[in-house]
């Protein structure tokens, strides 16, 4: 059942699991949990439980949703590699989490990128092959809006169609996808096709997979939740924040924290519910590293200077965070018609949300891109700073471009004229880490996050190789005709340094942060390789934060992944210990 607030007979009931955070990590566990009848879950969500909002729901509309109510409304600490500038910091408050307000790129990560977490984690059943069994419960490719053939846009052979997660590729074709197409055969040794990027090997061009279904996008929420709704051992309640873990006693010696402490306001009631079996975290990357820092779980010395009583020292939670970066090169077009047109034109955006209404079809049902490149820096740039590729390895990119067929900028807004087609440049396989800290001891205060974007040389020269590599690929025959020249600042960046000047005004996040509870052998992991906290019992930690290293795509899928194999983890741990702990 759904529950707006602690009840009385929510707080009577015992759970055998309390689930923290209704994203992508946490929807994922309540669904498998839940699927043993004889599972009793509690799922607990800050947000509230307008997940179907209509500015959810329209692809269209998520830029609407940052600084909105559905926003834990976060902003960075200056950020060095950016000028000092601050940046938002969006990360979903609702059922679904970040899945309800991201910009829905679909990517499971590469082979490399997964063999590496089984690397550092000690694990084999993290690899790319062990992992398949749940990858493919995952993604369910449907058929696109209009329909059409999409031979050549995906490899049907690698995808199941009964996972949860309803993904397509484009479902509105527009004018920009032929040019694009032509270009990569143009240049095919710099920019060569790729049926399916989702095949363990993202490098080259391909179409993009969205998780968007009849233009509808596809969260956690309607997803692994929906299906999981009606289950009476599910109980879900949101505009709650759990405060704090506290421990229920020892075992060998180390805290048992299956405690869980909540409030819906700052100076609310607080109470405190005890999970049977195992508390599972899944706040995010920010969050989860925050509540662990307020149950007294972190760096020791950093949590004495908030006052807070030390229980686990494990200096590493907080300070492994990734993240990548965006950075968008607008080109002025010569066209009759670009995306611009429905940002700017408030008839034509009303026409196209009635028309998105009636059957999800129209421009506002598309996802951010049709089409992207996944590349490879030359090896060059790595030997000339005496350093290595910090790519997890051949399968995995360094950089993404993003095709956008509209002015596609974080820091400068629309033009009042003009059409566009923009690249952005994602740096996809960072260098820089940064940090989640303690603003104060109050769990209604959110804490400082410091991404530390472009904190490093190599991150700024790899930056540098993608600006370059976008130039590279308009410059293909197949964009003649259609771009007029390069638009602002970024036509003015040219030399080593006037790239760096510009890239360092211009860039931002593509709001990816993970690692903040890593997983990891000796003193760089926090958790073991079955997700539990080092130095603790009853305590699991499912979300992006328990990567080690950023994904080299998107971070949903691989969010999505995870979570699939730590349902199946616990339930095997559970079925070995029936009355107990
Ligand atoms: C603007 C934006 C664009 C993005 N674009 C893409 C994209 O195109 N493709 C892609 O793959 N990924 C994208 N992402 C990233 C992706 O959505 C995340 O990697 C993924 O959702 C992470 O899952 P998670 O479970 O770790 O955290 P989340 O999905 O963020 O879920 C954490 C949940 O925990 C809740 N919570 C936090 N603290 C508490 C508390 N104290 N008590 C109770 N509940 C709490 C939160 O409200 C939230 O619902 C984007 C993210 C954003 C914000």
């Amino acid at each position: 059942a759904l529950f707006e607030s602690p009840t009385s007979e929510l707080l009577n009931t015992t759970y055998d699991i309390i689930i923290i955070g209704a994203g992508a990590g946490g929807a994922v566990m309540a669904n498998r949990l839940t699927e043993d009848a004889g599972t009793r879950v509690l799922l607990i969500e800050a947000g509230g439980s307008d997940f179907m909002n209509l500015n959810i729901s329209v692809p269209g509309l998520s830029s609407t949703l940052t600084h909105s109510k559905f926003d834990w409304n976060i902003t960075t600490t200056p950020q060095i590699g950016l000028n000092n500038r601050t940046v938002a910091y969006p990360r979903g408050f609702v059922l679904g989490g970040s899945t309800a307000t991201n910009q829905m790129i679909f990517c499971r990560g590469t082979k490399d990128d997964w063999n590496r977490f089984a690397n550092v984690s000690g694990d084999d059943g993290w690899s790319w092959e062990k992992l398949i069994p749940f990858i493919v419960k995952v993604d369910n490719m449907t058929a696109p809006t209009d329909g059409h053939n999409t031979t050549g846009q995906f490899n049907p052979a690698i995808h199941n169609n009964s996972g949860v997660v309803d993904i397509s590729v484009p479902g509105v074709s527009l004018a920009i996808d032929q040019r694009g197409l032509n270009a990569s055969q143009e240049l095919s040794s710099e920019f060569p096709f790729n049926l399916d990027y989702n095949s363990g090997n993202t490098v080259g061009f391909s179409w993009t997979q969205s998780t968007i279904h009849n233009g509808h996008r596809v969260t956690s929420a309607t997803s692994y939740l929906a299906q999981a709704f009606n289950r009476s051992n599910l109980d879900i309640l949101v505009n709650t924040r759990v405060t704090k873990l506290v421990p229920v006693g020892k075992v060998s010696g180390k805290p048992d924290l299956r405690g869980v402490q909540f409030a819906q306001f700052a100076n609310g009631t607080v109470h405190t519910l005890h999970a049977a079996k195992e508390v599972i975290l899944s706040a995010g990357s920010v969050k989860s590293p925050h509540i662990l820092m307020l149950s007294g779980i972190g760096d020791s010395k950093h949590l004495k200077s908030f006052n807070i009583t030390p229980l686990v020292d494990l200096p590493v939670i907080g300070k492994n965070l990734q993240d990548h970066v965006f950075l968008g090169n607008p080109w002025l077009v010569n066209a009759n018609f670009t995306l611009d047109d429905v940002h700017r034109n408030a008839t034509l955006s009303a026409e196209q949300l009635e028309l998105w209404k009636v059957n999800g079809s129209g421009f506002l049902g598309l996802p951010p891109t049709n089409q992207f490149n996944w590349l490879r820096t030359n090896s060059s740039v790595f030997s000339s700073l005496n350093t290595t590729d910090p790519s997890a390895g051949p399968t995995s990119a360094n950089f993404e471009l993003i095709i956008s067929d509209n002015f596609a900028s974080k820091r400068v807004a629309l033009p009042a004229t003009g059409r566009f087609l923009s690249i952005v440049s994602n740096l996809i396989s960072p260098t820089s880490r940064g940090n989640i800290s303690l603003a104060s001891a109050d769990p209604f205060d959110l804490p400082l996050v410091n991404p530390n974007l472009l904190g490093t040389d190599v991150d700024l020269a790899i930056m540098r190789s993608a600006v370059r590599a976008a130039r590279s690929f308009i410059a293909a025959p197949a964009w003649a005709d259609y771009v007029v020249s390069e638009f602002g600042a970024f036509g003015e960046a040219q030399t080593d340094e006037e790239l760096n000047a510009y890239i360092r005004d211009q860039s931002d996040t593509v709001d990816h942060p993970i690692g903040t509870i890593p997983l990891g052998l000796g003193s760089k992991g926090a958790l073991e390789s079955d997700l539990t906290l080092k130095g603790t019992v009853g305590l699991r930690v499912v979300d992006a934060s328990a990567f080690p290293f950023i994904p080299s795509g998107h971070t949903q899928g691989p969010t999505y992944i995870l979570a699939e194999r730590a349902a199946a983890l616990v339930r095997a741990s559970l079925s070995q210990r029936p009355h107990g702990v």
